[in-house]
């Protein structure tokens, strides 16, 4: 990739936003009763399309504004805004020409309810989480984890131009994913936020507060993986792997509080990316197989 693509590329932050999408691609798979049908598929992959352009958008305003706090960290200040590789005006460009991409396609091909949704979305994760509520309190990525939450919701949106319980419960698991899924990482990368001037929870609250939130985090999280056996959206198959996955994760919460260390910390955030990735993977092979 030329290094002007490859420098724009990263401001989108790939990897994240490749679980964002696939996330909402289980909201869609799970929003259409059995096979789905041809027009249905291509519905769906103009949605993940859309909800890409406009995730990579918010991905690159994050960058743009924070700039300044990712070049005094040494896990972003690689980043090609920290360094400023790229101006401001040609990043803010950027992140507004895929905002509007991703806005007219959801509006024009998938219905009005999911741009106005994955653009509120947007707006709760550029600006709610890193303008207003990521300087201001260690709850930041409590209430700001609510946008990352949303692709589910919004997947479901797109296929059937409603919101129902079914994508309201999977919004929950990412919502309480996200505190252990942030926290475990914080932990280890705590020099780097007490650099940064962030208020984040280990710098606030300490090691050993913020492993106790994890800990419970886990817990929470267990009971909620279990809603989708429980109110019929999904079978055994499902039941098997969230227990084995929320056992894994509830363990690693476990030992962590019991004794910390970076190296488990940095095993536990690894293994919240596994969690949800395999969690939602189950979601789609039950409802296919099941
Ligand atoms: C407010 C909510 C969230 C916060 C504060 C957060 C924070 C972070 C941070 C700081 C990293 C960087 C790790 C590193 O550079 O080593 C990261 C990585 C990651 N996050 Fe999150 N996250 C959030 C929500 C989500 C959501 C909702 C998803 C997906 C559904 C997600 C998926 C990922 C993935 C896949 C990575 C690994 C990226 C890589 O390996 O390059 N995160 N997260
Ligand atoms: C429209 C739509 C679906 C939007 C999705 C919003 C979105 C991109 C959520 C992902 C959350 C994320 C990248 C958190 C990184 O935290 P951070 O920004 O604190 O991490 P950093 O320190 O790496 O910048």
């Amino acid at each position: 990739m030329p290094s002007r693509l490859r420098q724009f590329n990263a401001l989108t932050k790939p990897r994240v936003i490749q679980l964002i999408v696939f996330c909402a691609l289980i909201g869609m798979v799970l929003a259409v009763p059995g096979v789905p049908s041809w027009a249905e598929v291509r519905l769906g992959l103009i949605a993940c399309l859309g909800i890409w352009l406009v995730a990579g958008a918010a991905a690159a305003f994050n960058c743009l504004v924070e700039k300044g706090i990712d070049a005094k960290m040494k896990r972003t200040s690689w980043r090609p805004t920290a360094r400023n590789q790229l101006q401001d005006w040609q990043t803010l460009l950027f992140s507004g020409l895929l905002c509007t991409a991703g806005s007219v396609l959801l509006y024009v091909w998938v219905n009005p309810l999911t741009m106005w949704l994955t653009f509120a979305t947007f707006v709760g994760y550029a600006v709610v989480y890193t303008v207003i509520l990521k300087p201001l309190t260690p709850q930041n990525i409590v209430i700001g984890g609510a946008s990352g939450a949303m692709p589910p919701v919004l997947g479901w949106a797109a296929m059937t131009g409603d919101v129902a319980p079914e994508a309201l419960i999977l919004f929950l698991i990412i919502f309480l994913w996200t505190p252990p899924h942030f926290w475990a990482l914080a932990l280890y990368r705590v020099e780097d936020y007490r650099k940064s001037g962030l208020p984040m929870l280990p710098v606030t609250h300490g090691n050993e507060f913020t492993r106790l939130q994890v800990l419970l985090y886990t817990l929470v999280l267990f009971a909620a993986c279990l809603m989708p056996f429980i109110y019929g959206m999904s079978s055994w198959l499902y039941l098997v792997v969230a227990i084995a996955l929320s056992i894994g994760f509830c363990g690693y919460g476990f030992a962590l509080w019991r004794n910390y260390s970076d190296a488990l910390a940095r095993k536990t955030f690894r293994f919240s990316l596994i969690h949800l990735s395999v969690l939602f993977a189950a979601l789609l092979v039950d409802h296919y197989l099941i």
